[in-house]
């Protein structure tokens, strides 16, 4: 059983904004260190009083949005030093990997924020974003997303939390053509991180107070692999008697949850690596879009914080780009480093803007450039 006292807070994306309407009640996500395997982050102060944390600004839009990040860290003061890396690929003994560089900058600070990195469909190379993934073991990709307060959309009052298991699954790249014109793709999953990050997902939904853990699946047709991940956990509910446990197959669950996503408010919802991808581009949509959503890849020794967006090349270079999501990223990233007061200072911003509703991006049907609604977020601040 987990013992309260041994675990570090975090406060989990959004915690507590200034207005009482919406979401009032302030959020504490802390992990059990040895249960879950997820490290206190344990970064210090430079001289100059400020963390380094890693920052790969990535392709795409990816320029665009960081500059909104780091320019509204700078006007709020936020104790944080950027360490630009390139992750370009590299070959070393012919296995494609991250530059030794990047590696060890992430190593050290703990911590990284990331903007988008586009993966070339077909031939190319791999996934930089999954190679990430894998490379440091971030075990658990969290992906909150809830509405956004005086941003109208057909569905009020979303709050879904999705838990992605993030290292394997559909995504494990083992594919291999077995004669001319079939080809075989292997979905691999292991006890180990379905342990990983089922305990994770029951642990998480009992420190954000959600009573209900639910898992997503389509173990009716994967048998052994879906199968697999869920019977451990129907074995890791029995460790949170205090956590309700049900399952739902994915296919349903996507109806379900477009067609009223209310009854999703209260859990939290743990997959395998595809149906996690999916359905949280899909949770998105019921809040406004891309634009809006956030995520933190947790691992046990750093974290890494994005977007749940891609580069969006359809719209990159143009000052078109909503920086909210690539934002609220960072936001979770300060909440997990204990920087707890300058991400409120700055989450109150961006919701006042938002809410004010007249500097926005049009994604969201404004007329704002980037750096426009990045000003506006610095004059709420
Ligand atoms: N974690 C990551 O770095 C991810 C990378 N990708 C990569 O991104 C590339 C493009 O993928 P797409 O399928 O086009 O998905 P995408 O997420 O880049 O774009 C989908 C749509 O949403 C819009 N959009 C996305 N972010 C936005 C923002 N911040 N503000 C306003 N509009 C936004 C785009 O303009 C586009 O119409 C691909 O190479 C893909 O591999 C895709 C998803 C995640
Ligand atoms: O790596 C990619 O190209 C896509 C990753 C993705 O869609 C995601 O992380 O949500
Ligand atoms: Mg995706």
């Amino acid at each position: 059983m987990i013992a309260a006292g041994r675990c570090a807070a975090l406060r989990q994306w959004p915690a507590r904004v200034g207005r009482p309407a919406f979401h009032a009640q302030a959020r504490h996500y802390s992990v059990t260190r040895e249960e879950n395997k997820v490290a206190k982050f344990p970064g210090t102060k430079g001289s100059d009083g400020k963390y380094t944390v890693s920052l790969i600004e990535g392709d795409g839009i990816g320029p665009e949005i960081s500059q909104s990040v780091k320019d509204i860290f700078h006007a709020a003061n936020a104790p944080v030093k950027w360490e630009p890396i390139d992750v370009s690929p590299v070959f070393i003994d012919g296995k494609q990997s991250i530059p030794p560089d990047a590696i060890d900058s992430i190593t050290r600070n703990f911590v990284a924020l990331k903007g988008p990195l586009a993966t070339p469909v077909g031939k190319g190379h791999v996934s930089l974003n999954l190679t990430l993934r894998r490379t440091f073991n971030l075990f658990a990709n969290v992906r909150p997303c809830k509405s956004i307060q005086g941003y109208k959309t057909p569905y009020d009052n979303v709050d879904t939390v999705l838990i992605r298991e993030n290292t394997e699954g559909e995504y494990s790249g083992i594919e291999h053509v077995v004669v001319d014109g079939v080809v075989q793709s292997i979905k691999l999953i292991t006890r180990d991180a379905c342990e990983r990050v089922l305990r994770f997902a029951f642990q998480y939904a009992q420190d954000v107070g959600k009573p209900k853990v639910r898992a997503v699946h389509k173990a009716t047709i994967m048998k052994m692999s879906d199968g697999l991940f869920l019977r451990i956990a129907q074995e890791i509910a029995k460790e949170y008697p205090n956590v309700e446990f049900d399952s739902e197959l994915l296919d349903n669950a996507c109806l379900r949850v477009v067609s009223d996503p209310t009854p999703y408010n209260d859990k939290v919802l743990v997959m395998p690596n595809l149906y996690g991808d999916i359905l949280s581009d899909m949770c998105a949509g019921l809040i406004g879009g891309l634009g809006l959503t956030p995520s933190g890849n947790i691992g046990d020794k750093c974290s890494i914080f994005e977007a749940v967006h891609g580069s969006a090349p359809d719209i990159a270079g143009k000052g078109l780009a909503n920086p909210t999501a690539l934002l609220l990223s960072s936001i979770m990233m300060l909440q997990h480093m204990g920087l707890y007061e300058h991400a409120e200072k700055i989450q109150s911003a961006i919701f006042k803007t938002l809410a004010d509703g007249t500097t926005i991006t049009g994604d969201l049907g404004g007329k704002a450039k980037t750096h426009e609604y990045a000003d506006a977020v610095i004059k709420n601040l």
